[in-house]
């Protein structure tokens, strides 16, 4: 079944100029681009978007990280693409990624781990809402 997910390039990736890089992964996956959007966000949205998260410990660390500079936001659609694009940018930890995902070929961290997806749909809704209202 044909679905969308949110997929953020986050500021480290875009710091070191892999947007293009993992782009084209995607793109040679078959998955469309249906939006995309570089921004710098403000703490308003990185709080809606790390809800479960904002009272834990590496909260405040993460907040810095994902505001501290340009983002790339894009919405990402195709068969299964929530679960395909989660596989695709591997284990959070880019340390256990395994090799062939973004993380596991390009990210060293468990922090700076240079995107973020969409984890089930509920999750891909509230986000999709979130980052691209009205889309
Ligand atoms: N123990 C930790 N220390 C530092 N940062 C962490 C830690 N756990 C998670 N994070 C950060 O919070 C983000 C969200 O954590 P989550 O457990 O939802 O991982 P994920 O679903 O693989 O990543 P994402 O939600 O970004 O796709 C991670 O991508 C990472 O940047």
């Amino acid at each position: 079944m044909s679905e969308r997910t949110l997929v953020l390039i986050k500021p480290d990736a875009v710091r070191r100029g892999l947007i293009g890089q993992i782009l084209a992964r995607y793109e040679r996956k078959g998955l469309s681009i249906v939006a995309m959007d570089q921004r710098t966000i403000d703490p308003t949205l990185s709080d809606a978007h790390y809800a479960e998260h904002v009272e834990k410990p590496f909260y405040p660390a993460l907040r810095e990280f994902v505001t501290g500079g340009p983002l790339v936001a894009l919405v990402l659609e195709g068969d299964q693409a929530i679960d395909v694009v989660r596989a695709m940018n591997g284990a959070t930890d880019g340390r256990k990624a395994a090799p062939g995902t973004i993380r596991g070929d390009l990210a060293l961290s468990n922090s700076e781990n240079l995107v973020h997806a969409s984890d089930s749909a509920d999750a891909a809704k509230r986000e999709l809402d979130l980052w691209f209202p009205g889309l």
